[in-house]
């Protein structure tokens, strides 16, 4: 059969949508996933080669029950998945009181107050909110440290930032559950960061260390002036 340009159409759509979700998938446990399904396909294609019919009606039959598994164990991968897919476009953000945000994220990490602050992009955080205490309070580094006092009714839980506006806190963000060796606060901040396009700054209140939660990654301690342009260029883009 002469190949059509349909053909080639398709071809080409196929290998730019595979592309994308490998992407997507980048540094996740779904990258796992896709090798242990390849593995099992193999493993599966080769049993029926063989001929070796208990083994591939075996594998057969587990194959449907391992879907539906799948799907509840990845269930927050695949949210995040389809979120990133249905993520409308445009701007990322509405002006943010940088400045202030940054003044704030100072006087936190000299006080050892211990803080986690998501970023709101193009991924509505209204549901996290919802788990807490909603302020819509203009950002102020004096509202960041009277929010993360320890001790306060507030401090516990992560804030929400939706532009200048200082839109929740108290909230209780998703844990991730990938094991790096720190505790719940950065694990809520890389939490959230995986289901949502928010950059999720954490403080922390052993060593007063900031980093940066951003599509399920966790950066290193970084200063303050390299978080300005990290924060400057996600911002931007
Ligand atoms: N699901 C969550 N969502 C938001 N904040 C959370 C969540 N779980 C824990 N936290 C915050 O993290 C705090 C506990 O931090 P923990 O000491 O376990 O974290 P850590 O990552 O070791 O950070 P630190 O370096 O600050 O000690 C809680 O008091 C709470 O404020």
């Amino acid at each position: 059969m002469p190949l059509t340009w349909r053909d080639v159409l398709d071809i080409l759509l196929v290998g730019i949508l595979f592309y994308y979700l490998w992407r997507l998938m980048a540094g996740t446990r779904a990258l796992n996933l896709v090798r242990g399904v390849l593995v099992y396909l193999v493993v599966w294609f080769l049993a029926s080669l063989l001929g070796l019919s208990t083994l591939s009606w075996l594998l057969g039959n587990a194959a449907t029950l391992g879907a539906f598994a799948l799907i509840v164990v990845f269930q927050p991968e695949l949210r995040g998945l389809l979120e990133r897919i249905g993520r409308p476009q445009g701007p990322r953000a509405p002006s943010l009181a940088l400045e202030e945000l940054l003044l704030g994220l100072a006087r936190l990490s000299e006080r050892r107050y211990g803080a986690i602050l998501a970023l709101e992009r193009r991924t509505p955080l209204g549901e996290y909110a919802a788990t807490g205490e909603i302020l819509e309070a203009r950002l102020s580094a004096r509202l960041l440290q009277t929010v993360f006092y320890p001790g306060t009714p507030l401090h516990d839980g992560g804030a929400i930032l939706r532009g200048d506006r200082l839109f929740a806190a108290g909230c209780v963000f998703p844990l991730s559950e990938a094991r790096m060796g720190l505790g719940t606060r950065h694990r809520a901040a890389l939490g959230l960061s995986e289901v949502s396009d928010a950059l999720v700054i954490v403080v922390s209140e052993e060593t007063g260390a900031i980093r940066l939660a951003e599509g399920g990654r966790l950066s290193p301690p970084m200063s303050l002036e390299a978080l300005r342009e990290k924060l400057k260029e996600a911002l931007r883009a």
